[in-house]
């Protein structure tokens, strides 16, 4: 039996880093719980080039190793620089020119690889994948890239399509996770392919061993999905508001806005009120409009009458809403902290204001120097507060669970005594 004839199903590790090094222990720790193949990533070739295959390739002299080069054109050329460089199969995109997959699979039988034609961004990819296999590639990967995956798509669906379709070894990639590499291996995939779920865990082996299990006793059972707002829910309470701002490159963040309330999360949609100095009879109005799970985002604008305090705070506990955020001053903090409710505010003063009924309930405002509209996303931890505008709210919580993995496993490589610079090349990425 050649190297590349497995009986199980495949499960190829997606190395998606930047450093050679990492990717390297990485594989090592993967490889230990049970995955078979390795492929380097796109983004790591991208920043090693051919060397990280040639590195892995002396590493691991007896695996299978996969180029994800992505070859869009000049299909022969590149082929040959994987090859060359020790990769076993080289990745051309399917939505290449048929030119450039035929270049690709010519150079591939001259230097002894196989080819892999990924699916990802292609129209029909049901109809690519006939045509692929007609044209002779030796695998097609089904494929939802990151960034569509950030946006609720998967590869599950197609991949059930194109199995019935072709007879070559059809493989799946796409955010998968122990369940769903599960249902993809039911389903018909030869080979599942995993980045994130394997590489961004703190503990590579562990998850590497979780999704050998449930490949090597598939079930088709389909993953349950809960509803969009169930789900964007779950995730933001697992992430920081540090996270989320990461994944909004430093958009989103209020300015000047500190928790009254230490220790306490707050996660809700906004109900908006503009109010003007120290006027608080439109903040307090509002705890009427807001229903459970609601948070309030209150314009104020003096630093020095509050328009919200004790009385309304415990209002807002009556009704199950979710925290206060005040552009502005609040009071009576003694007993906000014996409610328990998260409030947020610029500073405290003892000073009220005044029932004046300017201003208006759920129209766009600005808090912190922030645009929030009524149902949009509201965070507040110990770092500040957060909006997230509702049309994007999946996405970025998304994009902030891939930020809260990428850390856990930075602070994993910490903990085994290294320096954040060294695990992150500080220096090769200072900007030139
Ligand atoms: O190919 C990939 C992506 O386009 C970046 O290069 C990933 O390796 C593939 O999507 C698997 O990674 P996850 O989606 O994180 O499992």
């Amino acid at each position: 039996m050649s190297k590349g004839d497995h009986i199980k199903p495949i499960i190829q590790v997606a190395l998606d880093l930047l450093e050679t090094d990492r990717a390297i222990q990485i594989a090592k720790e993967s490889l230990e719980g049970g995955a078979d193949w390795i492929e380097v990533g796109t983004p790591l070739i991208k920043s090693e080039g051919m060397d990280a295959i040639r590195e892995l390739r002396k590493n691991f002299p007896d695996r299978i190793i996969i180029a994800d080069m992505k070859i869009a054109d000049t299909g022969s050329m590149e082929v040959e620089m994987g090859a060359k460089a020790g990769a076993d199969i080289v990745v051309v995109l399917a939505s290449a020119d048929n030119s450039t997959i035929l270049e690709a699979i010519r150079a591939g039988k001259k230097y002894g690889v196989k080819i892999m034609a990924d699916l990802i961004s292609c129209n029909d990819p049901v109809a690519r994948s006939i045509e692929l296999e007609k044209l002779g590639v030796d695998y097609i990967n089904v494929h939802a890239g990151i960034d569509q995956q950030m946006e609720g798509h998967d590869s599950l669906a197609i991949m059930k399509k194109v199995v019935e379709q072709v007879s070559i070894p059809v493989a799946v990639a796409g955010g998968l996770d122990a369940s769903s590499c599960s249902e993809a291996v039911a389903s018909g995939a030869k080979i599942v392919i995993v980045g994130g779920s394997i590489v961004r865990s703190s503990n590579v082996t562990a998850s590497a061993k979780a999704i050998r299990k449930s490949v090597d006793s598939p079930s088709s059972a389909p993953v349950l999905k809960s509803s969009p707002a169930d789900e964007i829910r779950k995730i933001l309470e697992d992430v920081s508001t540090s996270n989320i701002s990461d994944a909004m490159h430093r958009k989103g963040a209020m300015q000047d806005i500190f928790s009254m309330m230490p220790g306490k999360k707050m996660i809700g949609t906004a109900v908006t009120v503009q109010t003007f100095k120290g006027d608080w009879a439109k903040a307090v109005e509002a705890i009427d409009e807001a229903k459970e799970g609601d948070v309030i985002v209150i314009y104020n604008g003096s630093r020095h009458v509050a328009p919200w305090g004790g009385l309304a705070t415990l209002s807002c506990l009556n009704k199950g809403i979710a925290g206060v955020v005040v552009d502005g001053a609040v009071r009576d903090i003694d007993e906000i902290r014996k409610i328990g409710l998260p409030v947020f505010a610029t500073c405290n003063v003892p000073n009220a204001g005044e029932p004046k009924g300017f201003g208006e309930i759920n129209s766009e405002i600005v808090c912190g120097n922030q645009s929030v509209s009524p149902g949009d996303y509201i965070i507040g931890d110990d770092n500040g507060v957060v909006v997230i505008p509702k049309e994007r709210a999946y996405e970025i919580a998304r994009r902030a669970k891939e930020v809260e993995k990428t850390e856990q496993r930075l602070f994993e490589e910490i903990r085994r005594g290294s320096t954040l610079s060294e695990v992150m090349k500080l220096k090769k990425w200072e900007k030139h």
